[in-house]
This record gives C-alpha cells, sequence and structure tokens, in this order.
C-alpha cells in the first residue's frame, strides 16, 4: 500500500543529463519514467513538476550581463522542452502523460487548468507541469511547492543530486551529516539550500511536507512512496 494517495513529484532538469554535459540522456529519462510507473502501479496519482537547468538556468544568463527576467523566461521554455521529453518517454512506455505549461504556447502544450489538472490526476493519468510557476525569479522547486498545494499532493518528493538534506551542504562540508528528518522552521534558520526559501516558506504555510532523496539510487522512489526509511523528512 502506497503511504500517500497523490503525490508531487520534483525531478531537476540536471539529473536528465545522466553522465553527459548537458541536455537529455536517453537511458536516464528512460530509467526515471519506469521509476514513476512502479509508483503508479501502486495506485498512487503522480504529478510532476520538472526543472531546466540541464538546459538553461536563468542566473547563468542574468550573471553573464543578460536581462535577469529574459534568461529566466529561457529557463521556463527549457522545462518545456523537459516536459515534451519526459511525457513522450512515458508514452513510448505504456504510460499516459498531460503535460500543462504555466507559460502559453498553445499550438505546443495545453495550458496549466488547475480543474482539469485535478481531472487527469483521478482518471490515472501523469500529470507534468511544466514552465515553472510562469514567472521569473522563481525557481520549478516553488513550482513543485505551489503544484503541490494547489492539487491537494500529500507530499513534496524532490529527487536530486543528494540523498537528503544535511546539517552543510555535502558538497563544500565532508563533515556534514544526513537529517533523517528535520523541521521547516531549523531548515530554515540553519539555512539549508537543498530547496530554495521561497519553497520552503510556501510548503511550512501550507503544512506541506517534503522529502528530499537521491534521484541516481534505484528504486528510491518506490521506497520513499511506500513510506520507507529513505532520504530527509522535512516537516511542520
Ligand atoms: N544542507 C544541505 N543538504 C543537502 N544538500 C544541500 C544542502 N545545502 C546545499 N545543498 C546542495 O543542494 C543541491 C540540490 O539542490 P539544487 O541544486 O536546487 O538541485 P535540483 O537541481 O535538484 O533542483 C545539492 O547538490 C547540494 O549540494
Ligand atoms: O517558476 C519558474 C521556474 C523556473 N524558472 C527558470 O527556469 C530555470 C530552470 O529551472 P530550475 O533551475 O528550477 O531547474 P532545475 O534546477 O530543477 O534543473 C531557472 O533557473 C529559472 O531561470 C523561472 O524563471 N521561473
Amino acid at each position: 500500500m502506497p503511504a500517500y494517495k497523490r503525490i508531487l513529484l520534483k525531478l531537476s532538469g540536471e539529473a536528465l543529463m545522466g553522465d553527459d554535459a548537458y541536455g537529455i540522456n536517453r537511458a536516464t529519462i528512460v530509467r526515471m519514467v519506469r521509476e514513476v510507473a512502479e509508483v503508479t502501479q501502486l495506485g498512487c496519482e503522480v504529478a510532476v513538476v520538472i526543472g531546466g537547468g540541464n538546459i538553461f538556468r536563468g542566473v547563468a544568463g542574468g550573471a553573464g550581463g543578460m536581462d535577469r527576467a529574459t534568461a529566466d523566461y529561457m529557463g521556463m521554455m527549457a522545462t518545456v522542452m523537459n516536459a515534451l521529453a519526459l511525457g513522450d518517454t512515458m508514452r513510448q512506455e505504456g504510460m499516459t502523460a498531460r503535460v500543462m505549461s504555466a507559460i502559453a504556447i498553445d499550438q505546443v502544450v495545453e495550458p496549466y487548468v488547475r480543474p482539469k489538472a485535478l481531472q487527469y490526476l483521478e482518471e490515472g493519468k501523469v500529470v507534468i507541469f511544466a514552465g515553472g510557476t510562469g514567472n521569473p525569479f522563481f525557481t520549478t522547486d516553488t513550482a513543485a511547492a505551489l503544484r503541490g498545494a494547489e492539487i491537494g499532493a500529500q507530499v513534496v518528493l524532490k529527487a536530486t543530486k543528494v540523498d537528503g538534506v544535511y546539517t552543510a551542504d555535502p558538497k563544500k562540508d565532508p563533515t556534514a551529516t544526513r537529517y533523517a528528518s528535520v523541521s521547516f522552521d531549523e531548515a530554515i534558520a540553519r539555512n539549508l539550500q537543498v530547496l530554495d526559501a521561497t519553497a520552503f516558506a510556501l510548503c511550512r504555510d501550507q503544512k506541506l511536507p517534503i522529502k528530499v532523496f537521491s534521484i541516481f539510487k534505484e528504486g528510491a522512489l518506490k521506497r520513499v512512496v511506500l513510506g520507507e526509511d529513505e532520504g530527509t523528512l522535512v516537516h511542520v
């Protein structure tokens, strides 16, 4: 039995690269889709927010002298490309997925309409939210918190490069240790940067827990959905 009826899964764009330097690695995206298929087979309703860091990051463009908001719109377009690739891979794997975008590109992808998204989820379709929040100066982590709250997900699952939340950035501090669970207040007070502060604050206000776990660890998503000990739970 899954521990959650409905989940919002945040997949990092960078995770789609696999061992490549940029873009979408075929074997990696197929593996991820199969992991999502496993949890849908458990009877869990799945919505996905996909990042775009494997193609473009607004902050990087901004730092390069580009207008930050313009760079962010490019980043949002990158998430649309990833969402289309993800949805198509799901189709190839025999799943039914629907991509909905926060930015209007009507010929390419249907717009995000909340009741429609809820309907798809009830029908057992996977819904992929593209375009982040639709606003510059935000991230797809915040989009995950926002859509998670909107669809009434019981948890936001952040599948990322680290296997949980650490006392400090484990890439910079080798002595950092992993929390089994941590409260929002502590995560915000200690400025733990595994999620951005806006996403943390939104989830805290909505009492929406977040589970952080490794995207590279096979079977981790299923274990999380089954309520097993995996990753770090950020709770109220
Ligand atoms: N306290 C912390 N615990 C875990 N990871 C942290 C922490 N502080 C910073 N990080 C960093 O956060 C990164 C994951 O966040 P992010 O770059 O937003 O990933 P994503 O591309 O999945 O959105 C990790 O690579 C890790 O190095
Ligand atoms: O609501 C949003 C979501 C994303 N972005 C842009 O899209 C890029 C890709 O998203 P993100 O960095 O969150 O992707 P990930 O880290 O998951 O690959 C960001 O850098 C931003 O430039 C944005 O402007 N608003």
